[in-house]
């Protein structure tokens, strides 16, 4: 029997410290943005605006709340003493980068958050959430503990949802969550196929891997994922990203495919073997063919896909097709624009764009797609979660209020520093978690 299950997204709410760091060494536009000015009010009103447009529309949309920045637990941890105001003057004197680090909204990006396997994928019929342990850089291996902590308090009936710790923070079970696992199927309640999409192997250094940039997600890691979550062997695709993409600059493979239902969206340079791929997904997906859209490097190169995050992209059901949501710099690159209106016109699954402006979340390497966290849930399941954090346009208008009451307008490297914002920061987030209902998730709630 097929249960009535829709996607709901739950996208982070951009928290007040979103700053330019230059954290993430093979995200080419954390990099070239570096020390650059930041608005945080404005990271935060354009993630909202974003939300509100597809609850709008009618799309079930959630909210997952930034974390506690500067971390000062993560410090104090590291040898820093003293009282707060201490710890940040001797962190900004002896290791500025340090600061930085511990002061990122990187939480922002939920696709990388956690992986989800809807409870019709599952053998126990649960939905299974695996925080990412995100450790491939320093400064988001701090994430999957709040993560986990709003996870639990979110999705809190055990009968329906089943939550697991993260996987060893070690470089071998690298695991970055979403952004790697695409899920494909006829309807969202039937029975999918679960893509788990690795950058390298970690147990094996005979096998591919980028020469340039860093392999974020092992094959280890996505095989312990799909373990844990106890995924029939007939529901899983394990597949190789081409090590020239992420060399190229593609991190994480949302950022060169997207995939929904029965279609998938992809650059021809995304998997290292592209023929199998398809042919696995296809040889398990049933109920439906796969809808595979290539786009080749003659079309978009592959420069301009990284550039334009084109397949950084939602891409969501509507009444007579697919609508795929893209970041407003796609249509700053010439190629990209006119191959979308190639798209919508090809009679394809796709029949639809629409452009949403994220620039300060987009200048870190952040476009419509790492911004949000799918999750597949039946009616049943969607009436057992915490209800709090569901987009109305009472909460809009409470969240819009609250980012600015409490948000900057700028924000430098140094200001990291200021023991003002940690105190403004640790004020809005309580009132946030008040908002919200979510209970006491910060470590500066709990003591
Ligand atoms: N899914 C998109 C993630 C983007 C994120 N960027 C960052 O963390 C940049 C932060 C900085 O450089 O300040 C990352 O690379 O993991």
């Amino acid at each position: 029997m097929i249960n009535h299950a829709r996607e709901a997204n739950f996208d982070g709410l951009v928290g007040p410290t979103h700053n330019y760091a230059g954290l993430s060494w093979g995200n080419v536009a954390s990099k070239s943005n570096v020390s650059a000015l930041s608005n945080p009010k404005e990271a935060a009103l354009q993630g909202l605006a974003k939300m509100k447009q597809l609850a709008d529309r009618g799309y079930v949309q959630g909210v997952l709340p930034p974390h506690e920045r500067p971390h000062l637990p993560t410090l104090r941890a590291l040898g820093f003493s003293g009282n707060d105001a201490d710890v940040l003057a001797q962190v900004l004197k002896k290791s500025p980068e340090l600061l930085a680090a511990v002061s990122s909204a990187a939480a922002m990006w939920t696709a990388n958050a956690a992986t989800v396997s809807p409870s019709a994928d599952t053998r126990d019929r649960r939905v299974h959430f695996t925080p990412a342990n995100l450790g491939a850089k320093f400064h988001r291996s701090i994430e999957h503990v709040v993560t986990g902590r709003a996870l639990k308090a979110i999705f809190s009936d055990e009968s329906h949802f089943s939550h697991h710790p993260a996987l060893p923070a070690v470089s071998h079970f690298g695991d970055e969550g979403a952004a790697n696992h695409t899920r494909l199927c006829s309807d969202y309640g039937a029975p999918g196929v679960e893509l788990f999409v690795y950058g390298q192997r970690a147990l094996n250094d005979k096998a591919k891997a980028p020469k340039r940039f860093p392999a974020r997600q092992t094959f280890e890691a996505s095989h312990a994922i799909a373990r844990l979550h106890n995924l029939r062997d007939e529901g899983v695709v394990f597949a190789q990203q081409n090590p020239a993409a992420i060399d190229a600059g593609v991190f994480h493979n949302d950022v060169i495919a997207v995939g929904n239902g029965n279609t998938l969206f992809y650059h021809e340079m995304a998997f290292l073997n592209e023929n199998s791929t398809l042919n696995d997904i296809r040889e398990r997906l049933t109920g439906c063919e796969l809808h595979a859209v290539r786009v080749s490097g003659s079309e978009v190169p592959l420069a301009d896909a990284v550039s334009s995050y084109l397949f950084n992209s939602q891409l969501l059901n509507t009444d007579n097709g697919m609508l795929l949501a893209v970041p407003g710099e796609c249509r700053e690159v010439a190629s990209v624009s006119q191959y979308l209106d190639k798209l919508v016109a090809s009679g394809g699954p796709i029949t639809a764009v629409e452009v949403f402006d994220v620039k300060q979340s987009m200048r870190n390497g952040g476009g419509p797609a790492c911004l949000r966290l799918r999750v597949v849930l039946n009616d049943e399941e969607r009436a057992a979660m915490h209800q709090g954090v569901i987009l109305t346009n009472v909460l809009y208008e409470r969240l819009t209020h609250w980012v600015e009451a409490h948000y900057r307008d700028r924000l430098s490297q140094q200001d990291l520093a200021d023991p003002m914002l940690l105190q403004e920061v640790q004020k809005a987030l309580d009132e946030l978690t008040g908002i919200l209902s979510l209970g006491s998730i910060y470590d500066f709630q709990r003591g």
